[in-house]
């Protein structure tokens, strides 16, 4: 009976303690001005991870100014931040100033380790310096040739779909074979280890089985397919939400033995197998001491950061940072291409006029020049593919939101002043030890603020236009109508009227968008990136012609896998079902 009434009244005081919490601003942040309510117990958690995280931060940003704070899950408090001048300084400080949230960090070492993902300052500068060699465009162009093996490889099952089916069309789960697709770029281009997922994609109702036989599956490559299903699994929204708070309050929670956790597991032991066969690959090839010629095999991300561990004193990991390491260029390699190229794909299905427009750039290369084109052809030429693939990234950043806690007394500088809860005017903000800060990407890259009043349209062509002399003073001349053409950079841009200038271009980052992030933690994949999301869309748009089977106006949702996906609503988990017929059909 008194354990009971002590429950309730823990429970009565937790409970008036996180309504406090989530009204009022701990003292060194009640200066910043903010929205109000939330969940009691989750605050503006469930938005902040919600597919209009954009929409929510832009009209807060518009009401409080570039700079503000949120109530979070457990009566924390959020800084949040979209002031270009302030996040690239955020940024630059990554890694020492401002370092992962203990919740992340906790969640990367347990089921991940302690790679560059996970470490901070001078381990992360130590690990990083390791890798770079594996991630150079050097790799990059010898690696864009396997890109195209394995867009030709998901051709050659979608032909062979086609072929069997009597109308010439069928529909597709292109984000089940985006998955698989990324999942085969990485293992070949990182690894120099075939896993083989595109041939097991497995046939949903809507898609007929691709008539074509199975080898056998390894149990190594058995582990990273059984990775792949479970990371696209459907989470229950209510029980994830549950378990986020509590992860907060316990975070040892993450130690407790889940099937997420035992599926990492599965997949730490199956890398391990790739791993021992890179250490004895490079030993022959290099000698026990080194120095011996290279090759194929020793030049794959994995070869390079096995030789230069052994190599060069001051880029030394351990075996457990290697195989951190293995894990997070798998999983990092993986999950955004994928949901960049799925996303890719949706557009062209849903956009007619883009489609055709990739495709006459695509046919007009290939008739010129015969074969695949080379890594420097696919990032010099193709303006209309590049652009493309700029607003895929600009509007579709697979990771939304950027967070880090402040690990020391900090100010931050601002383009713009901001006014304070007791009305002054700052052009700096104090940020105290300890406050979490987070930086909304996705706001960044759509905000009218910084894009104009086109900023929410899919538009590749606002890419074509010479960027610093872009308007946005007039919705008719920010959108598409070009007055004059100047030779850029060799290629023929579109340019626009004279007028005001975007501030997007005081973004920093690739392309003033901030997809990959910037600064220290800069995305180390960005090459493999975009050489692997054009090497798809040539192959694809080239050979089959995209249309949802519900008309261009099909709605979307979006799903939770390690990041957020999207997927047609009312779909079966992530689906993303596209009819695909032959372009000579
Ligand atoms: C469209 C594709 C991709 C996008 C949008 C993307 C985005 C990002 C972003 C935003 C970060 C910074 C995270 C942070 O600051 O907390 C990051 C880091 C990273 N990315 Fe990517 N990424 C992509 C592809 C890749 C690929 C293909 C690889 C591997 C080949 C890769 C490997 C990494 C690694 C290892 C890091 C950690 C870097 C560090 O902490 O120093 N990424 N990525």
């Amino acid at each position: 009976m008194f354990t009971l009434f002590a429950g309730v009244i823990a429970f009565v005081l937790i409970y008036a303690y996180l309504i406090y919490a989530n009204r009022t601003p701990p003292p060194s942040l009640a200066f910043l001005r903010g929205p109000v309510g939330g969940s009691i117990f989750l605050g503006f958690t469930e938005v902040m991870r919600s597919i209009s995280i954009a929409d929510y931060t832009e009209k807060w940003m518009n009401d409080y100014g570039s700079v503000y704070q949120i109530p979070m899950a457990a009566g924390t408090r959020e800084v949040i931040v979209l002031d270009p001048k302030a996040i690239a300084y955020i940024l630059a400080k990554d890694t020492v100033a401002y370092k992962r949230t203990p919740v992340l960090k906790k969640l990367v070492e347990t089921l991940i380790g302690k790679g560059i993902v996970w470490s901070d300052g001078d381990a992360h500068k130590r690990q990083r310096k390791a890798m770079n060699p594996a991630f150079s465009n050097a790799r990059v162009r010898e690696s864009t040739p396997v890109f195209f093996d394995v867009a030709f490889k998901v051709k050659s099952i979608w032909d062979s779909i086609l072929d069997a089916s009597q109308s010439g069309e069928g529909i597709i789960e292109v984000q089940e074979f985006m998955n698989h697709l990324a999942v085969d770029n990485m293992g070949l281009a990182a690894f120099g280890h075939a896993f083989d997922c595109v041939s097991n994609v497995s046939s949903p109702e809507t898609q007929p089985k691709p008539p074509m036989k199975r080898g056998p599956v390894d149990a190594t490559n058995a582990a990273v397919h059984e990775a792949v299903a479970a990371f696209k699994a459907k989470q229950p929204t209510g029980v994830a939400a549950v378990l986020y708070l509590l992860i907060h309050i316990l975070p040892m929670i993450m130690d407790l033995p889940t099937g997420r956790r035992q599926m990492f597991d599965k997949l730490s032991n199956a890398l391990r197998n790739i791993l021992e066969v890179a250490y004895a690959r490079e030993k022959v090839v290099n000698g026990a001491e080194g120095g011996g010629e290279k090759n194929d095999a020793s030049t794959t991300a994995l070869g390079l950061l096995v030789k230069a561990d052994r190599t060069d004193p001051t880029a030394k990991i351990s075996p457990d940072e290697l195989m951190a390491q293995m894990k997070e260029v798998l999983i990092a390699g993986f999950e955004p291409p994928a949901a960049a190229l799925t996303w890719g794909l949706i557009e062209i299905a849903r956009r007619p006029e883009i489609q055709s427009r990739l495709r006459a750039e695509i046919v007009e290369f290939s008739e010129n020049n015969g074969g695949e084109p080379t890594w420097d052809q696919l990032t010099a030429g193709f303006p209309y593919l590049t652009a493309f693939t700029h607003e895929v990234l600009r509007c579709y950043p697979s990771l939304p939101v950027l967070r880090r806690v402040a690990a020391e007394d900090d100010i931050l500088p601002l383009t713009h002043p901001i006014i304070t809860a007791d009305g002054k005017e700052i052009t700096q903000v104090p940020i105290p030890k300890g406050a979490f800060v987070s930086i909304p990407i996705k706001c960044m890259n759509l905000a009218e603020e910084f894009w104009g009043p086109t900023a929410k349209q899919f538009d590749p062509n606002r890419w074509l236009v010479d960027f610093d002399d872009e308007v946005d003073s007039d919705e008719e001349e920010a959108h598409g109508k070009p007055q004059k053409r100047v030779k850029i950079n060799g290629s023929v841009k579109e340019k626009r009227s004279e007028g005001k200038k975007l501030r997007a271009k005081e973004i920093q980052g690739f392309k003033h968008i901030l997809s990959f992030g910037d600064g220290p933690r800069m995305c180390l994949g960005k090459g493999f990136a975009l050489a692997s999301f054009k090497a798809t869309c040539y192959v694809l748009v080239k050979h089959f012609t995209f249309e949802f089977p519900g008309g261009p106006k099909t709605e979307l949702d979006s799903h939770w896998s390690l990041l957020p996906r999207p997927k047609v609503k009312g779909a079966e988990g992530a689906g993303v079902p596209i009819r695909i017929r032959r372009v000579d059909d």
